[in-house]
């Protein structure tokens, strides 16, 4: 299988606190892989230096076989960010971010199909900051997937969503996969995980604690859900203190 993404013992302290340990990754094409881990436990951090927007202490990564900081420009051609929060003009509407967005790029896609999918047609005119969270949430990964990107890296996908936008969400993921598209996201919701996720990783504290299939990490836990496997996975220590 063509890998895409790759990282390699991937360091990185703020002061005296180490975010992320000696963090090794691999994503093949058109795997949906998913960073799990409580508040804090490194998966931004990740995110932001497989992306070449925060520099690592140690550590290399690949993303389609280039190197992120030096083939930055290359690079942001074939691949869409969906960040926590995005940064915008502050008085712009949302069919205008749409056409600033799609002028970046050689061969956008259609940003009124996105903005349709994604349910946002009847807003291009409303200013972005007067946007729902969840429609803003919507929106900004509408905006990372104009690019027609052949990976995404999507920062708690969701979180904000209501119900039925999760699950629209949720197929439109399913389906750029189906097309080959490569996404990386975290996520803390694990019915998320277990519909979208070929491949999960589980950080504790900037490590490691698990890597693999959803059923294996079950597999691999006394437990038969998810959910437990996840908290027998980063809970291990609080276990040990409530004995
Ligand atoms: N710029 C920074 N300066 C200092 N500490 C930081 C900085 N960014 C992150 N941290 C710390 O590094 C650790 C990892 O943060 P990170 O944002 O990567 O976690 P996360 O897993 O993405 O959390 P969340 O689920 O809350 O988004 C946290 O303890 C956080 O407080």
């Amino acid at each position: 299988m063509e890998v895409t993404i790759t990282a390699e013992k991937l360091t990185k302290s703020y002061g005296s606190l180490k975010a992320l340990d000696q963090f090794d990754l691999t994503v093949c094409r058109g795997e949906i892989f998913g960073l799990l881990g409580a508040n804090g436990a490194g998966k931004s951090t990740a995110m932001e230096c497989i992306l070449g927007t925060r520099k690592p202490d140690y550590g290399t990564v690949e993303i389609l076989g280039m190197n992120p900081f030096t083939n930055r420009k290359k690079l942001y051609e074939r691949v869409g960010v969906q960040f926590q929060e995005t940064s915008y003009q502050d008085k712009i509407r949302v069919w205008e971010l749409c056409q600033v967005t799609a002028s970046l790029y050689k061969t956008p896609r259609d940003p009124k199909l996105l903005l349709h999918q994604f349910g946002l047609s009847d807003k291009l005119k409303v200013m972005v900051n007067d946007l729902s969270g969840g429609q803003k949430q919507r929106l900004f990964i509408a905006l990372a997937l104009i690019a027609d990107p052949e990976v995404i890296f999507l920062d708690e996908l969701t979180t904000g969503l209501d119900v039925r936008a999760r699950r629209d969400v949720w197929n439109s993921i399913l389906k750029l996969k189906e097309d080959g598209l490569t996404v990386l996201l975290t996520s803390h919701f694990m019915d998320e995980v277990e519909t979208l996720c070929d491949k999960i990783m589980i950080l504790k504290n900037g490590r490691t604690v698990f890597e693999g299939t959803v059923n294996e990490a079950i597999q691999n836990s006394p437990y038969d859900q998810l959910e437990d496997a996840y908290f027998y996975f980063t809970e291990e220590e609080r276990k040990n203190e409530s004995i």
